[in-house]
């Protein structure tokens, strides 16, 4: 569903992402893992068309990303941070978003219903807690109910509650055959959720690799630890892709 060849993107003299190549599929919930700087929002910025690489092309749904943003009609993203009018309350946000997309004829409010939005709607966007303002870009990720969801550190300020929720529906749209991409930081919030993990390490791609393979390969029944060794590994020796 997203197909990434050879993509080099440079700041200056600086090569934030070095010769990527990725195919990324359906059914999938895919790690995307790396230290600080590694590059893994200016992968996401470039799927989404937001940063424009030198070289190299990225596809979406077989829509080359350069030729046009109709694409992005089949992508939900949820930012790391969400900024929205700070005037707006929580129902006037949702509600805006909603009224951009009348083609779509079926809403998923999975999540207003599960996060209990609706007994929140009248709370004005500048008041709201980090948690709160996640959950309010986690609904609007999952509204017109996407086949790629991009999700950038979804579960940070999440109470533990409300980060199962998000979990479980994260697993639900993946059985549904959706492609879900997510960057985080927290290797225990991979446990159970992740299918496939990525890790970037200075611009390049040091391993793409399923979960059962890297569980099976590092004889680890943890995800955490089994993707720790891994990550070692390669950072000392550089491995394969
Ligand atoms: N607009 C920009 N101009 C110059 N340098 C940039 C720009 N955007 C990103 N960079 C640099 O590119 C590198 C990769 O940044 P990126 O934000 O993709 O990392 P990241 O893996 O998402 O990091 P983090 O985990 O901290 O969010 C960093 O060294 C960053 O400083």
């Amino acid at each position: 569903m997203i197909e990434i060849r050879q993509l080099i993107k440079s700041f200056g003299k600086f090569r934030a992402l070095d010769d990527i190549s990725l195919s990324l599929k359906g059914h999938q919930a895919i790690s995307l893992l790396g230290s600080n700087g590694s590059g893994k929002t200016t992968l996401i910025k470039s799927i989404l068309g937001l940063v424009i690489p030198e070289s190299g092309s990225i596809s979406v749904n077989g829509k080359e990303v350069k030729h046009g943003y109709s694409y992005r009609a089949d992508i939900g993203f949820m930012p790391q941070i969400g900024r929205y009018p700070d005037n707006m309350t929580i129902g006037q946000v949702i509600n805006m978003v909603r009224e951009m997309r009348s083609d779509v004829r079926a809403y998923d409010e999975d999540l207003i219903r599960d996060f209990g939005i609706e007994g929140l709607k009248n709370k004005v966007m500048r008041t709201l807690s980090g948690g709160t303002r996640q959950k309010v870009s986690a609904c609007l990720a999952f509204l017109f109910n996407p086949g790629i969801l991009i999700l950038d550190e979804p579960t940070a300020g999440l109470d533990p509650l409300s980060s199962e929720i998000l979990r479980a529906k994260i697993s639900n749209e993946r059985e549904k055959g959706k492609l879900i991409l997510i960057t985080s930081h927290v290797l225990s919030d991979l446990e159970g959720l992740a299918s496939e993990v990525i890790y970037l390490q200075d611009g390049k791609l040091m391993f793409h690799r399923r979960v059962r393979d890297i569980l099976e390969s590092a004889g680890e029944e943890k995800l955490n630890k089994a993707v720790a060794k891994l990550m070692r590994s390669v950072s000392h020796g550089g491995e394969e892709k």
